[in-house]
């Protein structure tokens, strides 16, 4: 299966917070892990944003950041990820004073020996903050692109509702020259129309979420009729109470309508759980079946910019598992 909708700053967990805080010298705000681990009850997108970029005071040096993303691709590949669309928010570390060399090349030199390391084929993609001006990611995506950095996508996060993707025509006409594939959060907290316009006026290949589409049944069809991916985040979902719980989740009304869906975790050091965790619950909770997971795992790697070859042998490992979970 491949992870496409997953944010580096997301995986990083409490214990590697107090650790990098005590390698950097970094006085944290909380007297110790329970008391961290007290805050992550979010009401809202906001509510958990809020915390989310307060933690990475923590990533100061290059090694913060290749550490926290080898953690990441161990516990991802443990849990059955074979290639991964890795997002980072440069944006939100140049803000606080750390050079964008520092935070891009932290990452990438982790992802550049992961299929290596552990079996897992990556690829870097940048999310610009839609709650800052156009101007300032325009301005950041110039740096990468003049530093060859090596991102293959651009994506759209942060604070949606009043952050529509009109406002970011510009940067994602700018990553379309620049031979980028461009992807965007969308129907997280947003309404249906932000997928709309994400697809017609930022031409995104593909939906951070989407789960709001449910509320339009034109949309439903237009996004079935193209098989638009849409990556779903379900155990963020609950936790951001964007569905009220795992149970209300649209998922199962979301693979009957006919979408191609997939299921990722988003930021697993926050939401209660890795891809793996989201496939367990989803399990135990809605019942989902074999052939559905095998089915989402498929629309996983045939939604990602992985080269065709490598697209055609983790299909190849995805029908010899429903072998095996159809002998079994
Ligand atoms: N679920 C999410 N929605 C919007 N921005 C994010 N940044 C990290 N996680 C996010
Ligand atoms: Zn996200």
């Amino acid at each position: 299966m491949a992870e496409l909708h997953l944010h580096i700053e997301g995986t990083l967990q409490p214990e590697l917070i107090f650790a990098l805080a005590e390698r950097n010298g970094i006085e944290l705000p909380y007297a110790d892990l329970d008391e961290l681990r007290s805050r992550y009850e979010f009401t809202d997108l906001q509510s958990f944003l809020d915390l989310y970029y307060a933690n990475m005071a923590v990533l100061r040096t290059e090694q913060d950041f290749a550490d926290m993303t080898r953690d990441y691709l161990a516990r991802a590949s443990a849990g059955g990820v074979r290639h991964v669309e890795v997002m980072m928010d440069p944006q939100a570390h140049v803000s606080r004073g750390v050079p964008l060399e520092t935070c891009v090349n932290g990452v990438a030199s982790a992802l550049a020996t992961s299929e290596e390391e552990f079996g897992v084929s990556t690829l870097l993609i940048a999310a610009f903050l839609r709650d800052l001006p156009e101007d300032d990611a325009l301005e950041v995506l110039e740096q990468l692109l003049a530093m060859n950095a090596p991102i293959a996508g651009i994506g759209l996060d942060s604070a949606e509702v009043g952050n529509p993707p009109s406002k970011f025509v510009r940067l994602y006409q700018r990553a379309a020259e620049a031979g980028l594939h461009r992807i965007a959060h969308a129907g997280e907290e947003g309404p249906a129309s932000y997928i709309t316009d994400s697809l017609d006026l930022l031409g995104v290949e593909r939906i951070d979420h989407g789960i709001r589409c449910m509320e339009d049944a034109a949309l439903v069809e237009r996004l079935a009729n193209e098989q638009v991916p849409l990556t779903v985040c379900p155990l963020s979902n609950v936790r951001l109470r964007a569905v009220d719980t795992l149970a209300d989740h649209p998922l199962p009304a979301m693979l009957s309508a006919g979408l191609n869906v997939s299921v990722n975790s988003d930021d697993p050091a926050y939401f209660g759980g890795y891809v793996d965790d989201n496939f367990v619950q989803l399990r135990a909770v809605l019942g989902l079946t074999a052939a559905e997971q095998s089915r989402l795992a498929a629309n996983s790697i045939r939604s990602s910019f992985a080269s065709d070859a490598r697209k055609a042998e983790l299909l190849g490992e995805v029908r010899a598992w429903e072998a095996a979970a159809a002998e079994a």
